[in-house]
């Protein structure tokens, strides 16, 4: 099986073409692709696959060709992946399977639009995203609140007082699961000024990662939030990289890098 590797801000990812939908990619293959000991090493799967062959999404099929078949590195699937998509808009790019110019993907959150910017960077439309209430994570003891945000997948952005570099993500963050009863991808970040801030997540079925592209939108409306904006450009650093976001009223953006590094022969099986 051929694959490529890429990342987005250091969010990285194994793309398994797969046009026509032969491929079973089981939760165990995706597990074991992504180990980074005995397998390639990856935060995820991104299956390239024609969005008429995928019955689960066939509905977006007349405005997005290509459907993103996005699984965490524990073989588990989300509906929606900020990175992912910027890094499967890069490979269908380079593969010259859009028009450049302007092209949407298909993912289970829903269509997502891709412009490319003039310095390379990738731009996504994300969509609006949904602000629920308060909820609260504990890292070590302590316990941070944080604003429920709904990115298509869930989120659980927490302000904190404590400098995030100082955090042990190395374990499970404790969280409610009454009001994330399909776990949560829990974001902590410092907010600098009005509109940066540094942000590290604990990613749902991946764990500690160096970037989250729906994590860092989700954390732009929390930090937007605390000076009763909703709107706005947020500059978000990662460990692994910078992004931009921008807050309008109706949709968000999520623009920054993406590369791929590597293609090859896969040889694992089930
Ligand atoms: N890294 C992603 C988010 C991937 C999905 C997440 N782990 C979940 O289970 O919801 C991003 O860049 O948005």
């Amino acid at each position: 099986m051929r694959f490529l590797k890429g990342h987005g801000t250091e969010n990285d990812f194994v793309i398994l073409p797969d046009p026509e939908g032969e491929v079973d990619v089981s939760a165990a293959l995706v597990a074991k692709i992504c180990d980074r000991r005995a397998g390639l090493g990856a935060d995820g799967v991104l299956r390239v696959v024609r969005t008429k062959q995928c019955p689960e999404v066939a509905d977006q099929a007349s405005a997005a060709e290509w459907f993103m078949d996005y699984h965490n590195a524990d073989g588990s699937m989300a509906e929606m992946c900020g990175n992912g998509a910027r890094v499967f808009a890069r490979y269908l790019i380079d593969a010259k399977l859009v028009d450049p110019t302007g092209f949407a993907v298909a993912t289970r959150g829903g269509v997502r639009k891709i412009h490319v910017e003039p310095n390379g960077d990738i731009t996504v439309d994300m969509g609006k995203p949904v602000v629920y209430g308060q909820s609260t994570a504990t890292v070590s003891g302590q316990e941070y609140t944080g604003l429920h945000v709904d990115m298509g997948n869930p989120h659980l952005a927490c302000a904190i007082g404590d400098p995030v570099v100082q955090l042990d993500l190395s374990y499970q963050p404790g969280f409610d699961t009454a009001v994330f009863p399909a776990g949560v991808n829990i974001e902590l970040f410092n907010p600098v000024g009005v509109s940066r801030a540094v942000m590290r997540v604990y990613e749902r079925g991946v764990g500690e990662t160096r970037s989250c592209g729906t994590g860092t939108v989700a954390t732009a409306v929390a930090a937007a939030a605390l000076s009763g904006e909703s709107t706005g450009t947020w500059t978000v650093e990662v460990p692994g990289g910078t992004v931009t976001v921008i807050l309008e009223e109706k949709t968000s953006y999520l623009s920054g890098p993406a590369v791929i590094v590597a293609s090859g022969e896969l040889m694992l099986a089930e």
